[in-house]
């Protein structure tokens, strides 16, 4: 990491009282998302699509009938949904009702309206207006206003809308999404990597297989990268002699957990509104525990630096939190933001590796010509990752980018229509959230040629004929403002990782078809039965 030049004078200014009074709640519904004044800023004009009143009335948009007095809740105990699994719920929804479709009457829970076309999910996100408004996790929105002292006011992006949203964005935006800025971070994470890269010598069988928590490895460089990015801080993640019960063990079944929640309590039906469920109970211990750990690692990390002297400082390599300490009048943006990091920086990246890894190694013509590059850019097997290498690692991008469509870890892209629009023929009124489900676009033929076959070439010049012929049908990390922050650490953390794993090793695959199953992410739900082979 480089030095931050203006360290001098803005470190002084840490920690300051906010000036503007924090807010009671995060504004989180319907109502809140979209005042009157905010819904005109945020560019929602009230028009509506030309073609309104030719369109098909927005009752017609097919779906599951609701019952009188329980709605379409039955279903999922006792009626036709009932064996439906949730990684199997969106295909069954698009067989049985085609392009469009619509969910409503669950206690709990908005109506939702499912989109499966590429033209229409361009339509929903050209229109989203400049506070792009995506509901959801409501519940998480929740436990936080439950404690207003720990955030006064900086309630983080992922539940927030309107103006707390974009105030906070605007606030993290260049640290969080400048390329420069994440390429200061590329050393970091070459040691991290390189260290799982020795513990994967170490802890594979003498048939050179992984054992079969080898998820586990990966979650594990996964927060110790982000530990690293967000808090300068190491955890010791790899260590070789880490005990099963450790505090770091602990933190990431914690954040499986805190996923897994969510989707109980966000996702799924459920009717913790009303009644403090289980699930509810459930991610709330695990959250006060969490948060409290996380939160015991900022105030050390922000103890570290005030302790510093002036010239320690500039030699100092800054994390993310201290980044955005010294760009913001209230500390409290650094402090989420970087409890955010943690939160979302574990399950995201080290399932995508897992998915790059498994299709690189069940598509050896593929793993070939990446080596190929990645010979020609590390002649030395053990010379470090730099970002000027990294540029040059375009095949290996296209892996990543093809591994991301093929075995997407995100179900879609949610927002809400912010004017009347016209979505497959039917009349979606503004105020309704549609979630474009990306996750079956990618499997059309009509989007993608041979589109249930790994092709990294279609992300590249030559690979012309295999080429997606529509933008809208795959987008990994979102889409326009509201796209995924924590973008350019994940890419920069899966390069670093995957090019080293390659460059050092040919990896097969020795177990049966890899499982993944719905949980807020498409996640790892089978032994990572890697043979990783050093390379001669
Ligand atoms: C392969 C890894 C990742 C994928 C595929 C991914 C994907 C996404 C997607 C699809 C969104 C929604 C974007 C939208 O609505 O347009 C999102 C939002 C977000 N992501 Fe990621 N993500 C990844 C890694 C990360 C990491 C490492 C972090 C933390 C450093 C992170 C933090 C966030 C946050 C805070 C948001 C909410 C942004 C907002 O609402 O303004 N993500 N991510």
């Amino acid at each position: 990491m480089a030095p931050l030049q203006t360290a001098g004078a803005g470190l002084r200014a840490l920690w300051p009282r906010p000036r503007a009074r924090p807010r009671a709640r995060p504004r989180s519904t319907l109502a809140a998302a979209l005042p009157r004044d905010d819904a005109a800023a945020a560019g929602a004009a009230p028009e509506r699509d030309a073609d309104w009143d030719s369109a098909r009335p927005f009752s017609e948009i097919p779906g599951p009938r609701p019952a009188p007095l329980v709605g379409n809740m039955w279903r999922f105990i006792l009626g036709d949904l009932r064996t439906v699994t949730p990684s199997e719920l969106p295909r069954r929804f698009f067989n049985d009702y085609g392009p469009i479709m619509k969910l409503t009457n669950l206690p709990g829970r908005r109506d939702l309206v499912f989109c499966f076309d590429a033209d229409a999910s361009e339509k929903l996100l050209r229109n989203e207006g400049i506070w792009p408004t995506r509901m959801g996790l409501e519940s998480l929105g929740y436990y936080r206003s439950l404690t207003p002292e720990k955030f006064e006011g900086a309630w983080g992006l992922v539940s927030t809308q309107g103006k707390d949203w974009a105030t906070f964005r605007s606030a993290v935006n260049q640290t969080m999404m400048q390329p420069r800025n994440a390429k200061l971070y590329v050393g970091a994470i070459d040691t991290v990597s390189q260290q799982l890269i020795n513990r994967m010598r170490l802890i594979r069988d003498e048939k050179n297989v992984m054992p079969d928590d080898f998820y586990n490895e990966l979650s594990k460089w996964a927060l110790e990268s982000i530990m690293y990015i967000a808090l300068d801080k190491r955890l010791g993640c790899l260590d070789n002699n880490l005990k099963p019960d450790s505090q770091v063990q602990r933190i990431i079944t914690t954040v499986h957990a805190i996923f897994d929640c969510l989707f109980h309590l966000d996702v799924q039906p459920s009717v913790w509104k009303y009644v403090p469920t289980p699930a509810y109970r459930r991610m709330k211990k695990n959250m006060d525990w969490f948060y409290g750990i996380v939160f015991g690692f900022i105030e050390e990390a922000m103890q570290r630096l005030q302790r510093m002297s002036a010239e320690e400082r500039d030699a100092h390599e800054y994390s993310v939190l201290e980044r955005l300490l010294l760009r913001n009048e209230n500390p409290r943006i650094a402090v989420t933001m970087a409890l955010d990091m943690v939160t979302a920086g574990v399950d995201t990246t080290s399932n995508t590796s897992a998915v790059v890894m498994y299709q690189l190694a069940r598509n050896p013509d593929k793993q070939r010509r990446l080596q190929q590059e990645l010979d020609s850019v590390f002649p030395d097997p053990d010379s470090p990752v730099t970002a000027d290498k990294l540029e040059q690692l375009r095949y290996l991008r296209a892996c990543i980018r093809e591994a991301m469509r093929v075995s997407p870890i995100i179900i879609g892209n949610q927002r809400m229509a912010v004017k009347d629009l016209v979505l497959c023929g039917y009349q979606v009124p503004r105020g309704t959230d549609v979630l474009c489900v990306h996750s079956e676009m990618v499997k059309e033929e009509r989007y993608f040629p041979r589109a249930l076959e790994f092709h990294p070439e279609r992300w590249l010049p030559e690979g012309e004929h295999l080429k997606g012929t529509h933008p809208f049908a795959h987008m990994p990390f979102g889409f326009g403002p509201r796209t995924c922050v924590g973008r350019r650490f994940a890419q920069l953390e899966m390069e670093t990782f995957l090019s080293k794993a390659f460059r050092n090793f040919n990896i097969g695959w020795t177990g049966a078809p890899l499982k993944r199953e719905l949980r807020l992410l498409y996640s790892v739900a089978s032994p990572l039965k890697f043979e990783c082979v050093d390379r001669v």
